[in-house]
């Protein structure tokens, strides 16, 4: 209705729709201070109470939640936002990023929460107790807003045109990495090597050894995958890999362990059905990480999608022996996963180089490669048995294209 730099987008004709058609049929509604201040006749709106009380009239209007948005309070506020869903309030607050770049924060703020919402999202259901829970139940909301202020600090120094206010850049997630120099995307499962120290120790090899040389054999992704290690010594042992995977821009996940991810700055987390839910685990690490989630079924895999997951794990495809009481999927399995799952598919479980081409052959193109354990770190040379695999894999690839 009426935008941060103060124009009027939609005539005030139609406030009387707005009020007596349109916000009963509101899931939510995002006014900013103006546009909150002229559905309520002209409301004065100068602090966070104003802001509180605004809400729940507008609450009042039929929206099932509302969110009135502190942009535009003096500078002297940090931008809070309050959310009111008829039961409880809270308020949202983040430092205020200085720029003249905001236009469009609003448009994408509620299109953000609309994505989320879309993908089943129940985030601005009931508030639950504990900090954590309150995360995860505004999940959508949280990622949206943490999303705009991501792009407004990435934007606040661009340049252009001439208005009073400048462009906002949509387009961050594609080139910002919080300067790791590392962006998950799918083709990276295309050989995905998970350790494991209990190999390392067989073959004494130190962890680092054994993941730079799965990086020069060409392993496209690496996972930390350590059951039995002490928090402090995993820590330290992710921080060393990562100074070895990043000059090669490959990723390195975390098994299980969202702390040691966040402490060592790891690129993401694999998750198991067990482990931290992976809407928690989003919330945690915010939008940039990667997050891994093991399926076997087509429902967990809606749910990873659900989630915010960037792509599941699925197996065992074959019998193994690394990882105990671990049910096959077999072929037919890895295939009703990935035909389901909206997002990219590593297959996983007694893959080596004698049975990993009938596993690209199912014919599911989400299935972007194989994720191995045992067939490149239970060998004496890491670097040779993943360089054929690889080989072998990239051969599969370009005779079926
Ligand atoms: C790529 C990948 N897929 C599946 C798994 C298995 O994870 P999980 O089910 O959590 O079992 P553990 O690895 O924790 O024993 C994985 N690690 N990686
Ligand atoms: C961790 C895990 N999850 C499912 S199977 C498996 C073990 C894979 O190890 P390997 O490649 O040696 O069979």
């Amino acid at each position: 209705m009426v935008s941060t730099s103060g124009d009027v987008l939609a005539d005030p004709s139609i406030l009387s729709s707005f009020r007596e058609e349109l916000l009963m049929m509101a899931d939510i509604l995002t006014p900013n201070l103006k546009e909150a201040s002229n559905l309520l006749g002209g409301m004065r709106l100068e602090t966070v109470a104003d802001m509180r009380h605004a809400a729940k009239l507008l609450h009042s209007l039929g929206p099932r939640s509302v969110l009135v948005k502190g942009g535009d309070l003096p500078e002297s506020f940090d931008a809070v936002d309050v959310f009111f869903d008829g039961e409880e309030y809270h308020e949202l607050r983040s430092p205020r990023v200085k720029t003249r770049n905001t236009h469009g924060t609003g448009c994408t703020l509620a299109s953000c929460i609309a994505a989320e919402l879309a993908k089943g999202s129940s985030m601005l259901s009931a508030v639950k107790v504990t900090p954590l829970w309150l995360c995860m139940c505004f999940y959508s909301y949280a990622l949206a807003k943490r999303y705009v202020e991501t792009a407004l600090e990435y934007s606040k120094d661009i340049i252009l045109g001439n208005g009073a206010q400048g462009p906002f850049d949509h387009f961050l997630r594609l080139k910002h990495n919080s300067g790791t120099g590392v962006t998950f995307s799918g083709n990276d499962l295309f050989l995905y090597a998970v350790t494991d120290s209990g190999m390392n120790e067989k073959w004494g090899r130190p962890m680092e050894v054994a993941v730079k040389e799965a990086i020069e054999g060409g392993a496209t992704i690496i996972q930390l995958r350590e059951k039995n290690a002490e928090t402090r010594k995993f820590i330290e042992t992710a921080k060393a890999c990562l100074k070895i995977c990043r000059p090669y821009k490959v990723p390195l996940l975390i098994n299980d362990r969202i702390d040691v991810a966040l402490a060592s700055d790891a690129d993401g987390v694999h998750l198991g059905q067990s482990d931290t839910p992976a809407q928690v685990a989003r919330a945690l690490l915010g939008p940039e990480k990667a997050i891994g989630v093991s399926c076997k079924t087509v429902e967990q895999a809606h749910q990873a999608w659900v989630d915010g997951a960037d792509y599941i794990g699925c197996g065992g495809v074959y019998p193994t022996s690394t990882k105990a009481n671990n049910t096959t999927v077999g072929l037919d399995g890895l295939k009703t996963v990935c035909l389901a799952s909206k997002l990219p598919v590593v297959a996983i479980g007694g893959i080596n180089a004698s049975n990993a081409i009938p596993v690209l052959g199912i014919g599911a193109p989400n299935l972007k490669g194989v994720a191995v354990v045992s067939a490149v770190f239970d060998r004496s040379s890491v670097a040779t048995e993943t360089r054929n695999l690889h080989s072998m894999l990239t051969e599969a690839v370009s005779k079926a294209n």
